[in-house]
């Protein structure tokens, strides 16, 4: 989707990072027509929450699973398919050539848009070096996200701080999805590429993922209800 075709309101994920399906439900409730997307990630997914895929879509809210598939092509490839099922509108997998391509064989013609995770929001270049790779996050971000194009990937996950080099490689043929947002004054946690998100989406960014400053905040539809009108005014 372009830009001009994602509803606004859209941009905004919320990660259901909640230790229950009972907990994820009722942050739904809470949120009502404040939050239109959602992600769940492992911490639902291994709690039972993949039936809630399926029920949030159906519904009428849109679903990000995230599960950041990594293994060989053909199990990748098995794993997607049979992830097309559940409804989802957007699914993870980890940037490598084999696992992306496993990936896009395994959507085959359904409607599930595939997203890279380039480099990990909580990675700068030390971490990546101190993991064995000699390129740091500016470069293997960008050769990430050349593979993922050639490979007919959907779009990006990366931090906001690359989104105006991405779109310069990929213009608007494919989605940036960016966590490591942070609102003015709120925890960073482990996350070490952030933005804000009126900065985020002024970077060039399409939808930006927030888990923490809203699933933890006191106030949680407050807090969305402010990221909402942040994305608003950064749009214009
Ligand atoms: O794929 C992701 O969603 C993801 C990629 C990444 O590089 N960094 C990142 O933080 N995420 C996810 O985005 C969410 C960010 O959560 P908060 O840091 O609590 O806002 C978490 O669910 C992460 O798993």
């Amino acid at each position: 989707m372009t830009p001009a075709e994602i509803a606004p309101k859209d941009r905004l994920i919320v990660a259901l990072d909640l230790p229950s399906v009972d907990a994820a439900e009722a942050m739904v409730t809470r949120l009502g027509d404040s939050v239109t997307f959602y992600k769940i990630g492992y911490r639902l997914a291994y709690a039972g929450g993949l039936p809630l895929v399926t029920k949030l879509a159906d519904s009428g809210k849109k679903v990000f699973l995230d599960l950041k598939l990594h293994d060989i092509g053909n199990t990748v490839s098995q794993g997607v398919e049979s992830i097309t099922r559940l409804g989802a509108t957007f699914l993870t997998v980890h940037a490598y050539p084999q696992t992306m391509k496993g990936a896009v064989e395994g959507r085959g013609s359904s409607k599930l848009k595939l997203l890279a995770v380039t480099v990990l929001t909580s990675y700068n270049d030390d971490d990546l070096h101190a993991a064995g790779f000699r390129l740091g996050v500016s470069e293997l971000v960008e050769a990430r996200a050349q593979q993922a194009r050639a490979l007919g990937i959907d779009g990006l996950v990366s931090s906001p701080e690359e989104a105006g080099s991405l779109r310069k490689i990929v213009g608007h043929k494919m989605n940036l999805v960016t966590p490591g947002i942070r609102p003015a004054g709120s925890a960073t946690g482990d996350q070490k590429r952030i933005m804000t998100p009126g900065r985020a989406i002024a970077a060039g960014a399409d939808y930006l993922v927030v888990g923490r400053p809203v699933v933890e905040a006191s106030d949680p539809k407050a807090t969305a209800d402010a990221i909402q009108a942040e994305i608003a005014h950064a749009l214009g």
